[in-house]
């Protein structure tokens, strides 16, 4: 079992329901952070990265802060150079500096990186070979993407009410394997004279083993399902991917296992979503349907992940891209990020009642109305990142104490 996930009793991994720019934290907020000195204390390592990334990243670190700061945690932040900004800034999209602090860190939140400046570099100069750099550096090989319908973003979701209510599911998403990392690939020329181009989906035994133990550990604090998803009618690395993961259920007999083809199951995430507890899938499967999973849940600016390991720091970011589109222009949701910071403060730090904050702060956001473009609906009142920062900040502030949420 990663290490990183006995930081916090295992239930907490039943994840469900449930200032870009810097927002200036008004004296209150500032008073609580002081009020932090001798708090339990850890390092945080900050990539906002590129486009809408930091300006989500911003936001949530106020959030962080003055979360933790009211439960007697001192968060001490560094900010660090990735993606595209660190090729402009270095040459490379993941400099040496940046890896290794951190490696030195308690836990790591990231924005996003990539955009159309870098889309036509060289494989080893683009922004999103130093995000897999950086995965496999902090060698977080489990990739945890809760996607749950929340009560008050049920009419922002793309499906039928009654096909989007009450769902919710966790994606279990191998990270450091399959066709992302494979050997060989490239570009080559067939027997034809014609341009080719190449990539490997590869995985060992090991691998396949360690995430589905993993996603078996998941699904027993969840409601006991684990459906693996795979393309073992076309695939022998999928097919290698069914029978470690039906040998290893014998040691999980508590848990209903089940299997899908990636086509089917990307189907099912449409019609009938409730039918999903836990997902387990490779590298780039998991990629692809949490994206998918993320907007029954009304918008990809809603979905966190947490990536953890066996030991070391765990990365935590949102599922979306640094939106190019939206960039600069305050209109990111920066919800999927303060969701990701919570998810560092419970399997990053262990800080459950901190995370609750957060959670509860978001909720209350939500239900007080606010809302970004990409989840706006009539009869709501539309914010900015920013903004929306702000109030989830009001909130966590004027929370009486975690006790009070539970
Ligand atoms: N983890 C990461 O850093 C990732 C980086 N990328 C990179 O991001 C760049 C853009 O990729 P896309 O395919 O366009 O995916 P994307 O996720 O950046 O954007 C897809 C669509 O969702 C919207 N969107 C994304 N996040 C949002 C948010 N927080 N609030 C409101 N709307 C949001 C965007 O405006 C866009 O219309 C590419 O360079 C890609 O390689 C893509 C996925 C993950
Ligand atoms: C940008 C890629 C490296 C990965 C991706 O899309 C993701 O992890 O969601
Ligand atoms: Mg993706």
């Amino acid at each position: 079992m990663a290490a990183a996930l006995q930081a916090t009793p295992l239930k907490t991994l039943a994840f469900s329901r449930r200032r870009a720019g810097g927002a200036a934290l008004r004296p209150r907020q500032m008073a609580a952070l002081r009020c932090s000195a001798s708090a339990r204390s850890y390092n945080i390592t900050l990539l906002p990265g590129d486009g809408i990334g930091p300006e989500v990243v911003a936001v949530a670190k106020d959030v962080l802060s003055l979360a933790g700061a009211l439960e007697g945690v001192e968060l001490r932040f560094q900010e660090k150079l990735m993606g595209g900004s660190a090729l402009d800034a270095t040459g490379v999209p993941l400099p040496d500096e940046t890896l290794a602090a951190a490696r030195d860190s308690d836990a790591v939140l990231l924005g996003a990186i990539g955009g159309y400046k870098w889309d036509n570099n060289e494989k080893h100069l683009k922004p999103e070979t130093g995000l897999l750099q950086l995965r496999a550096g902090l060698r977080v090989f489990a990739n945890l993407r809760p996607a749950a319908v929340l009560l008050q973003l049920v009419d922002a979701s793309t499906l039928k009410k009654e096909v989007a209510e009450g769902v919710d599911i966790m994606v279990v998403r191998e990270l450091t394997g399959g066709i992302y990392f494979g050997k060989p690939r490239g570009f080559g020329t067939n027997d034809n004279g014609e341009e080719t181009g190449f990539n490997t989906e590869v995985y060992a035994a090991s691998e396949i083993d360690r995430i589905a133990r993993v996603a078996f550990e998941v699904a027993r604090k969840r409601r006991g399902k684990l459906c693996s998803v795979d393309k073992a009618n076309v695939l022998e690395a999928s097919m290698l991917w069914r029978r470690r993961v039906t040998a290893l259920a014998s040691e999980f007999a508590d848990i209903e296992l089940s299997h899908m083809y990636v086509d089917n199951a990307a189907m099912q995430l449409v019609r009938n979503p409730k039918q999903f507890d836990t997902i387990v899938t490779n590298n780039i499967f998991g990629d692809i349907l949490s994206d998918e999973a993320s907007m029954i849940t009304g918008s990809i600016g809603m979905l966190p992940s947490a990536s953890v390991g066996e030991s070391g720091p765990g990365l935590f970011e949102p599922i979306h891209g640094s939106a190019p589109d939206i960039a600069g222009q305050d209109k990111a949701n920066p919800l999927a990020t303060i969701l990701s910071a919570a998810m560092l403060l419970r399997y990053g730090l262990g800080e459950e009642n901190a995370a609750k904050r957060i959670e509860a702060a978001v909720t209350e956001t939500l239900n007080q109305g606010f809302r970004t473009g990409d989840i706006y609906s009539p009869g709501t009142t539309l914010v900015g990142c920013k903004r929306m920062g702000e109030e989830v900040l009001k909130t966590v502030e004027s929370q009486k104490a975690v006790a009070a949420i539970n």
